[in-house]
């Protein structure tokens, strides 16, 4: 048993270097027939659903809504909703974890049509609501994601006409807010219309959704192609499609961008969805889109002109992804300011160059490029964890103004409009 039990963990150990997902301990084949537990399942019609469980050495196993579900003592412990235990008003665990036993078991288990009842060893009584721990079971968040989206190449984006809302009913009703919110969610960029063409109103918008993110650029920024900055932005180069602040180790949420002034031509902005680009790369190669989640990366902004002087170096691999359910949710993607490759051996190296290549392709393919000429009175919201932006070069003066936000805090809003997010 003993030897049995140690390889076990060694093989969770070795899935844990290796980086990979870790899944609950399934009962074992030989495990059963060492408990002195009851291994017979308990049966309990529910609200016409069927509920059985099954008291087991090391997990307490649930069916419950069409779910089977393994959950560990100390969890059960530990996520206990009564008055001493969590304060629901403030909704704060009151419980000291640390002072649970490692190795708690309830003494006692009963179940009615809705409720589960554990009496713990000191007479403490936890209920769960079934359908709460459906909710929040491992097994029932593995097959959810948090950010329903939808993907886009050039047509898809089209075809869905999505609306721009206007600046009035932004700023002035929940309905208008609400709707600029769905749509940014869902494809990761958003007009509003109608704004006057001011640095200032484009600040009152900003800040109807989120705080500001102020960042080396200042708080609300404004720049032309003067080279005031030690980046090819402030130029009027053209600028393939990527991501910004890639070398934060958060890089920014969302982006805003307000044309207020072009009289010249080009300067068109380019928009490409990263995720739809990953997805294929999913679909093509999955191995690649694994490395590309893996191989951590450097991204630096080494500035040093005028009276700016910056350093600063972001780490993180391309792709992020939630490893409970593998949904991307952040891309890094700026071949500008990718700094040196050197926290991975050069056969992986070689391995993360051909997949960064199959990325590239995806986001270079023509039918995913979504062009726009921005314009004074339009304001473009774009997530920048998602979306691409590049832009045409361009002649004579053009002038663009915007900010950076806090994702946290657009999230929030989102959520608080009752937007899942
Ligand atoms: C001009 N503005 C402040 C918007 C951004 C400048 C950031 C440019 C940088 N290369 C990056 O991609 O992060
Ligand atoms: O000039 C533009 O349209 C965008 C430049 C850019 O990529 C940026 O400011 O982040
Ligand atoms: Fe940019």
């Amino acid at each position: 048993m003993w030897y049995h039990r140690l390889s076990h963990l060694q093989s969770r150990l070795q899935d844990l270097l290796k980086g990979g997902v870790i899944y609950p301990a399934l009962p074992q084949p030989n495990f059963k027939s060492l408990l002195p537990l009851a291994v017979h399942w308990h049966h309990t019609v529910s609200k016409s659903l069927t509920c059985a469980w099954q008291q087991h050495e090391d997990h307490f196993e649930l069916k419950y809504a069409n779910t089977v579900m393994r959950f560990d003592y100390v969890w059960l412990r530990d996520h206990c909703r009564s008055a001493s235990c969590y304060n629901s008003k403030t909704h704060q665990r009151s419980l000291d974890t640390a002072s649970v036993d490692l190795c708690i078991k309830p003494k006692n288990i009963r179940l009615d049509e809705t409720t589960l009842f554990f009496t713990w060893p000191d007479g403490h009584v936890t209920k769960y609501d079934l359908n709460w721990l459906v909710k929040n079971s491992y097994e029932g968040q593995k097959q959810k994601v948090i950010q329903p989206r939808i993907l886009w190449n050039a047509e898809i984006y089209q075809q869905a006409q999505v609306p721009y809302v206007d600046c009035q009913s932004f700023l002035e009703t929940n309905e208008g807010l609400k709707k600029f919110l769905q749509n940014f969610l869902l494809y990761g960029i958003a007009f509003v219309e109608n704004v006057p063409p001011t640095q200032e109103h484009t600040e009152k918008l900003a800040e109807r959704i989120s705080l500001i993110r102020e960042t080396i650029y200042g708080r609300m920024w404004y720049f032309t192609s003067d080279f005031s900055r030690g980046d090819t932005a402030y130029t009027k180069l053209a600028l393939d499609r990527h991501t910004d602040t890639t070398y934060f180790q958060e890089p920014c949420g969302i982006q805003v961008f307000h044309c207020l002034k072009h009289e010249g031509t080009g300067g068109r902005t380019l928009l490409v969805d990263g995720f739809y680009a990953a997805e294929q790369v999913l679909q093509k190669a999955p191995e690649e889109f694994e490395l590309l989640s893996k191989v951590p990366l450097k991204h630096e902004y080494i500035e040093d002109v005028g009276e700016c002087h910056n350093h600063m170096i972001g780490v993180g691999p391309v792709l992020n992804i939630y490893p409970w359910n593998k949904e991307l949710y952040l891309i890094r993607y700026n071949n500008y300011d990718r700094a040196v490759i050197n926290t991975v051996p050069y056969d992986v190296v070689h391995r993360w160059y051909t997949a960064h290549r199959t990325l590239t392709i995806e986001l270079r393919r023509p039918e995913n490029e979504f062009w726009v000429k921005l314009k004074p009175g339009r304001v473009l919201f774009i997530d920048n964890w998602r979306v691409l932006h590049g832009r045409e070069c361009f002649t004579g003066y053009r002038q663009l103004c915007g900010c950076y936000l806090t994702r946290d805090d657009v999230l929030n809003t989102a959520r608080l409009l009752g937007l899942q997010a």
